[in-house]
């Protein structure tokens, strides 16, 4: 058993993770504002509330909890947001990166598992994309997960910090057991807003651009499921437990989804037509983004198994119908 620290643990990912890691058998304690997360979500450890921005709350965690290891979710995560006000990406996902890692090397605390994205491959010509794939974000989000990734290489490469770095593709689904989900308000994540759309609560989604070089011109994505990610993070962090090397690795489904092909599915799965029309490109949208998923599977002995389209379409429904957090 290990105590992990896991900031944004009340978010979706961080949730997910948080449970994951109680059921392998660890304590998972929660670090998060709560900015874009939910106190109902965090259920499977202790949490204390606190900023990354603020670096003596983040040390005062790590030295009463004294964890063996860190997960960092904590972020600021929208694509499109951070277009809109890059500054802001900048500040607060470098900065409060930063603050974590000086609290983590000066209470001793030497492995760290982080969020990355595909977003900092940015368009890419790869049919599956590999880690060594050229680095060419689109969006300031994706840059400044990028400068983190480096960040991280450097307290690796000089404090003797062991890492391992995920570069997600799209999370979707939510927990089969039903305990937590994806709850953004407002949320801008495709799959969620289009189960919305079908149930009525809005009047529908607009399909951002049907003019991109894919077969169907709308944008193609790999969509992995939030619990085959938390299985990953588990495996990735008793794997630096253990001694092992730090690592970067792709999560993935390894099968691209166009957007009208998600929108179909779901109208399937749902058993009602999701409304949508075609409306312009949103800036830093790269065309295709898909996982090769192999170096995982070598190093982790991770696959996908709960990301088939349909079952992150079931998740995400049942979970979306019971209404979510402060339901
Ligand atoms: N959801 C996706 O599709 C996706 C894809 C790739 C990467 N990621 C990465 O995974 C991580 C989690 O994403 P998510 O979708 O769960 O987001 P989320 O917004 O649901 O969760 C983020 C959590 O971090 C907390 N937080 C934010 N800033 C904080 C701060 N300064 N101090 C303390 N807590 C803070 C929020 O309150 C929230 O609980 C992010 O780093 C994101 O970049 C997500
Ligand atoms: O109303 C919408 C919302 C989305 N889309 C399209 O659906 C796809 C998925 O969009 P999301 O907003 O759900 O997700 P992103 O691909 O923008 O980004 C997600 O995956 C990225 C990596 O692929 C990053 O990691 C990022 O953190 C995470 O939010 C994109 O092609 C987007 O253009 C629409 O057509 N209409």
């Amino acid at each position: 058993m290990a105590v992990i620290l896991v900031t944004g643990g009340a978010g979706y990912v961080g949730s997910h993770a948080c449970k994951a890691l109680a059921a392998a058998g660890h304590e998972p304690v929660c670090f998060d504002s709560y900015r874009t997360g939910w106190r109902e979500a965090v259920r499977y450890g202790p949490a204390v509330e606190g900023n990354l921005l603020d670096a003596a709350s983040v040390r005062e965690a790590i030295a009463r909890f004294a964890p063996a290891a860190v997960m960092h979710f904590a972020a600021l995560s929208l694509v499109g947001e951070s277009v809109r006000d890059p500054g802001l990406y900048w500040r607060a996902n470098l900065t409060g990166a930063l603050n974590l890692l000086e609290a983590m090397r000066e209470e001793g605390v030497g492995a760290l598992v982080f969020s990355s994205t595909a977003a900092v491959y940015g368009a890419c010509d790869a049919a599956l994309i590999p880690e060594d794939a050229p680095l060419r974000p689109d969006s300031p989000y994706g840059s400044c997960k990028l400068a983190i990734e480096r960040l991280i290489a450097d307290f690796e490469r000089f404090h003797g910090l062991r890492a391992g770095v995920f570069r997600y593709f799209n999370v979707a689904g939510a927990d089969p057991e039903g305990e937590i989900g994806e709850d953004h308000r407002p949320e801008t994540h495709l799959i969620p807003i289009m189960l919305e759309a079908a149930l009525g609560r809005r009047p529908e989604i607009v399909v951002y651009g049907d003019d991109y070089p894919t077969e169907d011109g709308t944008c193609v994505r790999d969509y992995v499921h939030a619990s085959d990610l938390a299985r990953a993070h588990v495996l990735g962090v008793e794997r630096l437990l253990a001694g092992g090397e730090g690592f970067t690795a792709n999560l993935g489904a390894g099968r691209g989804l166009s957007v009208r092909e998600v929108i179909e599915r779901a109208g399937e799965v749902v058993g009602r037509p999701v409304p949508h029309r075609v409306g312009p490109r949103r800036p830093g949208d790269p065309a295709r983004l898909v996982c090769d998923p192999s170096r995982a599977r070598q190093i982790l002995g991770w696959r996908a198994e709960r990301s088939d389209i349909d079952a992150i379409l079931r998740d995400a429904w049942a979970w979306m119908r019971r209404g979510g957090y402060g339901a």
